[in-house]
């Protein structure tokens, strides 16, 4: 069965069920815009990422995905257009009220805390969930209970248990990328978005990477900007390509690898990859 086909039977479109279907789409956009002062970083954006697909966004430099990304985790304001998450109305909702509201963002390595263990990085990430928990994380005993245990079938999915108690300084590079997604879903998404995850790892932590991506799409809709096109051809359902803050061309990686106007976009050499 194809990648393709996998999403939709995720995502409950396969012929056989008969609980109704949540809302096909997770994640939609309408015309989105962004502006830095008067220049447009993004320009009238349309995407519909589909519930449990994995979906990748990808360009040459410059080309607004992370602008695109910033946007839809409420990091900047969109200037025209619109946001919609399970079909609600999310354009112009606060970053941590998204997170409430079920997306949430792999952190960078920065956001870590370098002196805390795993186990009370996780602890934390899940305790922001709610913003009054996180400051005042002595206020609830159950509160703390619940945490722990996110924070243990957090480590548990990400092969962490056995760092649980080391310094998150302390991990090697590909167990501190994985502690990063960890510290999204500790907040428990529907929605996670990805910056660039497999940027600056080995062959050896790629590959764990893929994995772990590939099985998020299970229980959640992962949206993830890459530049290394081995990953995106391999595991996406669906890719968009940008350029000069538009979408180029959207379609499965076989239909992108075989664009004129992608390979024109990327002067012919980038597009490359096993596709699943
Ligand atoms: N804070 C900012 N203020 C002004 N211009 C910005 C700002 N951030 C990004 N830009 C510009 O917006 C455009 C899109 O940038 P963006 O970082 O979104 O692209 P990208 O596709 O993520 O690029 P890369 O692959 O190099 O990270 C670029 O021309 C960039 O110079």
């Amino acid at each position: 069965m194809s990648i393709h086909n996998e999403a939709l039977k995720r995502s409950g479109h396969s012929s056989g069920k008969h609980a109704p279907a949540p809302h096909p789409v997770a994640l939609e956009t309408s015309e989105l815009t962004v502006a830095y002062g008067s220049f447009l970083a993004v320009r009238g954006v349309s995407l519909s990422v589909r519930r449990n697909s994995i979906h990748s966004i990808i360009g040459p430099n410059g080309a607004g995905k992370t602008t695109l990304f910033h946007a839809l985790t409420g990091r900047v304001r969109p200037s025209a257009g619109s946001i919609r998450l399970d079909d609600k109305d999310i354009s112009h909702t606060r970053d941590d009220d998204r997170v409430r509201l079920g997306i949430a963002r792999s952190f960078q390595v920065t956001s870590l805390f370098p002196n805390l263990s795993v186990q009370e990085n996780l602890r934390l990430a899940s305790q922001g969930r709610t913003p009054w928990q996180a400051l005042a994380p002595w206020r609830s005993i159950n509160h703390n209970k619940e945490a722990m245990a996110t924070a243990g079938e957090v480590m548990e999915r990400l092969s962490l248990t056995q760092v649980a108690g080391r310094a998150a300084g302390e991990l090697s590079h590909g167990q501190q990328r994985r502690l990063e997604v960890g510290m999204a879903l500790a907040a428990r998404p529907r929605v996670i978005l990805m910056d660039e995850p497999t940027s600056g790892m080995g062959v050896d932590d790629i590959e764990a990477m893929k994995e772990l991506i590939r099985s998020l799409a299970a229980d959640h809709t992962v949206i993830f900007v890459e530049h290394n096109m081995g990953i995106v051809m391999n595991i996406s359902d669906t890719v968009t390509v940008m350029r000069a803050g538009q979408k180029l061309v959207e379609g499965t990686p076989a239909e992108i690898r075989d664009d004129p106007e992608v390979r024109r976009a990327y002067l012919g050499n980038m597009i490359t990859g096993d596709i699943a």
